[in-house]
């Protein structure tokens, strides 16, 4: 049995869960790697010239033994998050480190300290096998996968599932990720697929989508309202596009910063009005390595104030880090809130703490989502409320240079990676309702 015989199964319009169950699996599929003896191979090189290119391999690994409580889903397409950019270039801390330390948990869970990494955090397919104790899901389900892994022994997580104390990132702090042919989840991780979607848009929202959601809309995060002025850095970008139509679907007023006149343009196709090109308007927040240039971060208060009639910031959405947070600090207003899921930037970041407590500010820390929050994010993909952001689609052999685009930040919103599926297009369902929204799912293609 080989991963073709599983691609005609799911091909077939007449397979039934009974004939995917009754498929042989294969002993073997290929992946998307990075290797544990090659973690220092880019000592001494700057962040920005550690080439994921270099690091990310194509292999043919074995497939893993299936767990309680498990799923082995075959999968059609994933896309590139910047946790495999992480992993790729191997700060802030190799990732191996991770399944070292998850693999002494338990066990199972020692199937996961590998020579090498499946990274990945997305994925939409077809599950193959149920491990003992899943009901919910069956051989043939079409789905899409959230990437919280907990185990939920620990009361600590019992009313955030973020807050377990054994929460990890699936594809990035386990194995067996997305960017496979084949990938292992948890089958709590399990969504239903939606249907008016083709395999590859399917993938390309979830890990962003759900952590956008739980950091601007949840009550866990900054709990936006109607009439916020949501400041959005990197606002065409895979967290960005999101907290974009977030803002604008819930009435607020997005201040989309951007880099480009050709992201200005997305953002503006989106919905949104107020945008600042960054770039063109020269912001400079640091006058050198140590030291912040506060009359900069005035000069965008300034230019928020004139896009905004004179109001300023209710929720800054963060995650390029060092280089902004001093500004986005500044920039918000009395009793508002930065929410922060990132440091791209630098991660020991500062501020004038005076701004902070004098205007009695909040600073939020946010990571992915909660199983609900991620269940809602993907639910109102399904409905048609929010859509893919997918721009460019690459084969698996060419992850690699996909991941490298997102590294040297040459993307827009999502970039996507075809696994089994042989072409784009393919696994849509429902054709009226994709009808209804062609135009805003492919609003960020080929840009
Ligand atoms: C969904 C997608 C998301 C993303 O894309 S996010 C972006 C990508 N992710 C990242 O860049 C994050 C990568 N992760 C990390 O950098 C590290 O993962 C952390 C810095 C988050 C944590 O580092 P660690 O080494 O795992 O933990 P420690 O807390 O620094 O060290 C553990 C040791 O420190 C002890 N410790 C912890 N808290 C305390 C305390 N409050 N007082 C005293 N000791 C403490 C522990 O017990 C343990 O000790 P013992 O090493 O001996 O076992
Ligand atoms: N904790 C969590 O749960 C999650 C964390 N992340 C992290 O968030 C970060 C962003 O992820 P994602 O949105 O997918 O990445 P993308 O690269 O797709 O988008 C980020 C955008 O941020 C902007 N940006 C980058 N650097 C800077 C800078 N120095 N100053 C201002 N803007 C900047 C760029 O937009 P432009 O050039 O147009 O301004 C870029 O397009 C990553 O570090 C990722 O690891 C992501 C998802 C979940």
């Amino acid at each position: 049995m080989t991963v073709k015989d599983i691609l005609a199964a799911i091909q077939s319009p007449d397979s039934t869960s009974e004939d995917f169950a009754a498929l042989p699996l294969p002993e073997s599929y290929r992946a998307i790697t990075v290797h544990k003896d090659e973690t220092e191979m880019f000592a001494g090189l700057a962040t920005r010239d550690k080439d994921p290119r270099k690091s990310i391999h194509l292999d043919e690994v074995p497939l893993p033994e299936l767990g309680p409580g498990e799923a082995l889903v075959a999968v059609m397409a994933s896309s590139v998050n910047y946790n495999s950019v992480w992993t790729s270039i191997f700060e802030p801390l190799s990732t191996f480190g991770f399944l070292e330390r998850y693999g002494r948990t338990s066990e199972l869970a020692k199937r996961h300290d590998l020579p090498y990494h499946i990274i990945g955090s997305d994925l939409a397919g077809v599950v193959l096998r149920t491990g003992p104790g899943v009901n919910a899901w069956r051989p043939g389900d079409e789905v899409v996968a959230h990437c919280l892994s907990v185990e939920l022994e620990s009361s600590d997580g019992h009313n955030d599932t973020m807050l377990d104390p054994e929460q990890r990132i699936w594809g990035f702090e386990t194995n067996f990720g997305g960017l496979a042919e084949i990938a292992l989840v948890k089958s709590n991780q399990l969504m239903p697929k939606p249907d008016h979607l083709s395999w590859e848009e399917a993938a390309a929202p979830g890990l962003v989508n759900s952590t956008a959601y739980r950091q601007l809309v949840s009550r866990n995060g900054a709990a936006m309202k109607q009439g916020d002025n949501v400041l959005i850095w990197g606002a065409s970008g895979g967290l960005g596009s999101y907290a974009t139509q977030f803002a604008l679907a819930g009435g607020a007023n997005p201040i989309c910063v951007v880099s480009s006149p050709q992201k200005a343009e997305i953002c503006r196709s989106m919905g949104a009005e107020a945008i600042i090109d960054r770039n063109a308007e020269g912001y400079k927040f640091w006058k050198d390595e140590n030291t912040q240039d506060p009359k900069e971060w005035k000069r965008f208060g300034k230019r928020i104030r004139e896009l905004t009639g004179g109001e300023d910031i209710d929720i800054v959405f963060e995650h390029p880090g060092r280089e902004t947070f001093g500004a986005s600090v500044f920039v918000t207003r009395k009793g508002g809130t930065i929410t922060t899921c990132a440091s791209t930037s630098g991660y020991m970041h500062e501020y004038d703490n005076r701004y902070l407590w004098m205007s009695l500010k909040r600073i939020i820390g946010s990571h992915f989502a909660n199983y609900r929050e991620a269940w809602e994010a993907n639910r109102l993909i399904a409905k048609g409320k929010i859509h893919p952001t997918l721009s460019k689609v690459y084969s698996l052999e060419d992850t690699g240079q996909a991941a490298y685009d997102v590294h040297r930040n040459l993307h827009q919103g999502k970039v996507g990676v075809l696994c089994m599926a042989p072409e784009e297009g393919l696994g849509v369902r429902d054709h009226a309702k994709r009808a209804q929204h062609i135009d805003a799912i492919n609003r960020f293609r080929n840009v």
